[in-house]
This record gives structure tokens, C-alpha cells and sequence, in this order.
């Protein structure tokens, strides 16, 4: 049966996302209403400019005094699309202070806070949902939490930033320098506010923060990611890929040590074969695999930013959050019952894609070879190419740990027949 009386909802910012949850909640009300067991009604929306024209948005219900909006008493639920640390958080936690669940996109401040944040909400007895945190559209926080909750998970890995991946396929795929790709990106809505955010890995650390948090039930904060972005990544770098048969993505890789006594979580550019499904994630869609012992590798794909999408995934919290309301019971909360150590990047294992300028004379080839071995690491293949007395020798290793890796190339960097290391790149996905 439908109650008549509605839940009311605070809007929290009205940019990019904002703008579009206000107008779903407008133009399917009434699907929203039959869904829930209630009208929904937005009681409010806290913006920095209020002079500004917002279509479908009532005036009166626009203000630029959010924390009065959070303190009113008579919000049910809480909508957080304003971006970054403070006032964010302090608005979140002043919201369960006074009677209401929240739903939150703010992967930053998730990846930064997200315990006490948790913490705040159990303690008020009340909802915390983020699913447009992370890969915008794609159901990948309420699967991991809920439906493979029985299940022990392995390893998440993926694209889990839009804004790069349109770049990195604008980049590999037109040629596109990447001033004239993060100008696009931006305009079409899928950067954060700051874009260094997405281009040196900082966003895609954050989800990646996140989802290792849930898929593994310990606790990962953004420190802990190991981070590198992506504007390091050059057209030669592509062409280097291409003559291997791979792409370069830049990706999220969460894991469970073999002995499962430790987690590592990591975001960089790696090279990936053109075979793998990562490959053919074009423009600003997201893909993330997940493995777990009983499921085996499952794959979330679609539109991982943009205004509309991750609105989707907003809206889809905004049900859930109200159905508990109705029903006076919240869903699962903080679970980090393993608390896991998160190992550093010394401890992954992976294959590296070396570029070396070296003297193009005999002994060369044997004098890294017996460097590579003497640090442990065993070569796959190495591609030689001369040039003008000088060589560039390109080395693909086996699976070796990082640290072993940067061992490897500072001793290279030692050698007088090595002019300098053009560029390192781990291999993922084979
Ligand atoms: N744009 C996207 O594709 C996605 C964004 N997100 C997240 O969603 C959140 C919002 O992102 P966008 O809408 O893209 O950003 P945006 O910059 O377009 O919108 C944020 C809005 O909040 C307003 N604002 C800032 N401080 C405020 C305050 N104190 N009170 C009221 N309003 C305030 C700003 O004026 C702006 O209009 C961020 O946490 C972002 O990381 C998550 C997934 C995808
Ligand atoms: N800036 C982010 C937005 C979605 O999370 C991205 O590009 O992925
Ligand atoms: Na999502």
C-alpha cells in the first residue's frame, strides 16, 4: 500500500550530477513513488550560486545554506553531490545527527574518511549508500557487498576513471594530444572539478581504496593505494604497445596476497594485449573484473562517469535507502572484520615492459641480461633496434616483484653502455 505522506530529500550541490538526479526524481516521480511505497519529494536543494537558472528546479526550494538543510529535522534522506572533503563531511555527519540516511557519490571523501563516516552512520542508526562512487553507473558496490557476500573475493581489477579512458582511446585511437582529450572530457561532464585528480590516479585511488575495502572486509584508505597517472604516457609509449599487440589502460588492480594474509591495491598505466575485454573499454565507459573463489571471474561494464549515469546509480541508492526508511531497518554497514595488512608495491608481482637506450656494441645485450638475473628477474623477450651507434633494447620480463624490478633498474642505470631508461611499463591481463 502507498503512503500518502512523502520522504523528503536535501540535494546537496546541483552541478554535473546534481542536476540531473533532480530532474529523474522530477520526471519519474510517480515510477519512484510506486517503487518505494511513497512519493519522494525534493524538500530542498543547497547550491553555492543561487542566482543561477536551474530548469525544473522550483526557487524556493534552492539555498545556500546547507547545514541549516541538513539540521531542518524533517529530511529523511540526504543526497551529497558537492565534491571533495569539507563541507561534505561535515554536512554528512551533521545529517545522521539529525534523523537522515545519506547518499553519496564523493569517492574522495569516502576513500579519506569512509570508517568514520560508517561509524557516524551506525551509531545514528542510519544508511550511508555510495554506489555513484565508484564506475559511476555500474552496480559494482552493492554486488560486491551484498550479492557476493558469501563468496571470498580475489582480485578486483579494472578502468575505474572515465576522464582517462577517454583520453588514453582518444590518445591511442585518433592520435589526440592530451590537452585537446582532458578539454573534452571536462566538457562533457566527466572530470572531477580538479582534473589532476583524474590524470595523476588520485580518483581512480580512491575507488580503488573503496572497492578493496568491501571486497576484501578491511579497511583501505587512499594512502594506502600505491598511485601513478597517466600523463606520463607518450605517443611512443602506445607505439611500443601496438608493436607488442596490447593497448595501455590505466588501471585499478585490488589483490589478496597467495596467502591471503595481506592486500595490495594500486592504480597505474599498464600495458594490457588487445585480446583482453580491457581493451575495447573505448571513451569514458568503465570495466572491472571481479574474481572470487565460488563465483570465478565476473565482469561490471558501462558508462563509468557523466552526469545522467551516475545520477542512475544515485537514484538507484535513493530507492534502496528509502524502502529501509519505509521499513525502519538499514542495510549492511561497514564490514573490515579481517583487517587485513595492505602491503606496499614491493610485494606485487607482475611483468614489466622495459625501454633502454643503450651503446649499440657488442656484450651489451649479455652485460643486462646478467643484470636482470642477478637481481632474480627472468626475461621473456628483448627486441633490439639500432640507431645511428646507439640501440634501444626493449626487455619484457616474466612475473617478478616490484621490488625486485626497481632493483633491476638501478642497477642498469649503473651501467656505462645504458645512455638512460626510456620508459617502464607493467604488463597486466595475460
Ligand atoms: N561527474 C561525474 O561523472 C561523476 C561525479 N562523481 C562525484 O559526484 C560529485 C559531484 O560531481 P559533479 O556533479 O561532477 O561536480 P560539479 O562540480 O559539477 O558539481 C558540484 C556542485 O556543488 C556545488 N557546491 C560546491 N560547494 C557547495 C556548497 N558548500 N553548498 C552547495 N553546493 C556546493 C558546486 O557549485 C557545483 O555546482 C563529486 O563527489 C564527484 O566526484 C561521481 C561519479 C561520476
Ligand atoms: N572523474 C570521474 C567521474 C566518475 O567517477 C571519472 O572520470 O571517472
Ligand atoms: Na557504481
Amino acid at each position: 500500500m502507498m503512503r500518502t505522506r512523502p520522504l523528503k530529500v536535501a540535494l546537496l550541490g546541483c552541478g554535473v550530477v546534481g542536476s540531473e538526479v533532480a530532474r529523474i526524481m522530477t520526471t519519474h516521480a510517480d515510477d519512484l513513488a510506486a517503487r518505494i511505497g511513497a512519493p519522494v519529494e525534493l524538500a530542498g536543494v543547497a547550491v553555492r550560486r543561487p542566482s543561477k537558472l536551474r530548469e525544473g528546479i522550483p526557487q524556493d526550494l534552492v539555498t545556500t545554506d546547507a547545514t541549516a538543510l541538513v539540521k531542518r529535522g524533517d529530511i529523511d534522506v540526504v543526497v551529497e553531490v558537492i565534491g571533495g572533503i569539507e563541507p561534505a563531511r561535515t554536512l554528512i555527519t551533521t545529517a545522521f545527527e539529525h534523523g537522515a540516511s545519506v547518499v553519496s557519490a564523493n569517492k574522495a571523501l569516502l576513500a579519506q574518511d569512509g570508517a568514520a563516516l560508517h561509524a557516524a552512520a551506525g551509531q545514528h542508526g542510519k544508511d550511508l549508500y555510495y554506489e555513484a562512487a565508484v564506475a559511476g553507473a555500474i552496480p559494482l558496490i552493492r554486488p560486491l557487498r551484498e550479492s557476493l557476500a558469501g563468496d571470498k573475493v580475489n582480485r578486483v581489477l579494472g578502468i575505474v576513471n572515465g576522464t582517462t579512458n577517454f583520453i588514453l582511446d582518444k590518445m591511442d585511437s585518433t592520435g589526440a594530444g592530451y590537452q585537446e582529450a582532458l578539454d573534452e572530457a571536462t566538457a562533457l561532464g566527466y572530470a572531477e572539478a580538479d582534473p589532476t585528480a583524474d590524470v595523476e590516479g588520485f580518483d581512480a585511488a580512491a575507488k580503488a581504496a573503496i572497492l578493496a575495502g568491501i571486497a576484501f572486509h578491511t579497511r583501505v584508505r587512499l594512502d594506502d593505494v600505491y598511485r601513478e597517472g597517466m600523463a606520463e604516457v607518450t605517443a611512443a609509449d602506445f607505439a611500443s604497445a601496438r608493436n607488442m599487440g596490447c593497448t595501455i589502460k590505466l588501471l585499478a588492480i585490488c589483490e589478496r596476497a597467495e596467502d591471503g594474509q595481506s592486500v595490495t591495491a594500486r592504480v597505474h598505466p599498464a600495458m594490457i594485449p588487445l585480446s583482453h575485454p580491457l581493451a575495447s573499454v573505448r571513451g569514458a565507459y568503465n570495466a572491472v573484473f571481479v574474481e572470487s573463489d565460488a563465483s570465478g571471474q565476473l565482469m561490471f561494464y558501462g558508462p563509468g562517469a557523466g552526469g545522467a549515469p551516475t545520477a542512475s546509480a544515485v537514484l538507484g541508492d535513493l530507492v534502496a535507502v528509502c524502502r529501509n526508511r519505509l521499513s525502519g531497518t538499514t542495510g549492511p554497514g561497514e564490514s573490515a572484520y579481517t583487517a587485513l595488512p595492505v602491503s606496499g608495491m614491493g610485494e606485487v608481482v607482475t611483468r614489466y615492459h622495459i625501454s633502454l637506450d643503450v651503446a649499440d656494441k657488442p656484450g651489451v645485450l649479455a652485460q643486462v641480461a646478467t643484470v636482470f638475473a642477478e637481481h632474480g628477474v627472468s626475461i621473456d623477450t628483448v627486441r633490439q633496434q639500432g640507431k645511428d651507434g646507439e640501440a634501444s633494447l626493449v626487455v619484457v620480463t616474466h612475473r617478478a616483484s616490484d621490488a625486485a624490478l626497481g632493483g633491476t633498474v638501478e642497477a642498469l642505470r649503473k651501467l656505462d653502455t645504458v645512455r638512460g631508461v626510456a620508459s617502464i611499463m607493467r604488463v597486466e591481463g595475460e
